[in-house]
């Protein structure tokens, strides 16, 4: 399922990270507020259970998060989401994958793997701001999957149709998050208006 997070405060900050004149810094700040932003809507499904605690008060059967959360960053790009993601979840573990995308084939290659330990009972976030031709998507989420993972959220900052629906199509089980819907995707493979090459613009590496 697509869930599109409207906020007047997130359509602000993506309009500047779209601008071709923001720097690296704004840049970076404004990814990882907008991180921030989208996780309150994301985690809002999160399982509680029941705690006994003793309030100054009294005893009470109040509510805490059930299981453990794991961000997943999709290298590069995607550690541009997670200092945000943690400032609202500061307990969340976090794994890495290495992916980077062909220039010419558009296909996912992976480089780099490591999970925390059990995380088959975590809600894994997949973070990653770019979701094209969602072939990375699918690939991080082949991964995580083959790690055990149950429950996989895909957070990304700007999609395009195309890779919506591949991953809808691969992945029917994984909800997916996005801040924008753009409306497709170029001759190169880049999201149209999109905002460039996020883990470029992230790094400064162009
Ligand atoms: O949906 P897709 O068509 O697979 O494209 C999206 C991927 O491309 C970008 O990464 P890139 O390969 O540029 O790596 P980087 O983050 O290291 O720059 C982006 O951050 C996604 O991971
Ligand atoms: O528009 C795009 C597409 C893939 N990767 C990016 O960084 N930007
Ligand atoms: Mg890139």
């Amino acid at each position: 399922m697509l869930h599109v997070i409207d906020h007047p405060l997130i359509r602000h900050k993506l309009t500047v990270m779209r601008d071709r004149n923001t720097g690296t810094k704004d840049f970076r700040e404004n990814l990882d507020e907008i991180g921030s932003l989208m996780v309150y809507e994301v985690t809002r499904d999160l399982p509680v259970a029941d705690v006994e605690i003793e309030t100054p008060i009294c005893s009470y059967t109040a509510k805490t998060l059930e299981s453990p959360v794991v961000v997943a960053p999709i290298l590069r790009a995607g550690l541009g989401m997670v200092s945000g993601i943690l400032s609202l979840i500061p307990t969340a573990k976090v794994a890495h994958i290495g992916l980077y995308r062909d220039e010419k084939t558009l296909e996912p290659h992976t480089y780099f793997e490591k999970y925390p330990p059990n995380i088959e009972e975590a809600t894994v976030l997949i973070v990653d701001p770019m979701l094209a031709t969602g072939g990375s998507a699918n690939a991080a989420i082949d991964m995580v999957k083959r790690q055990g993972a149950k429950n996989i959220k895909l957070v990304c900052l700007v999609g395009a149709p195309e890779g919506v629906k591949a991953v809808e199509r691969e992945h029917p089980d994984v909800d997916i998050y996005l801040a924008a819907l753009d409306e497709k995707l170029n001759e190169n493979g880049y999201i149209v208006p999109g905002l460039g090459d996020a883990g470029d613009r992230i790094f400064g590496t162009k």
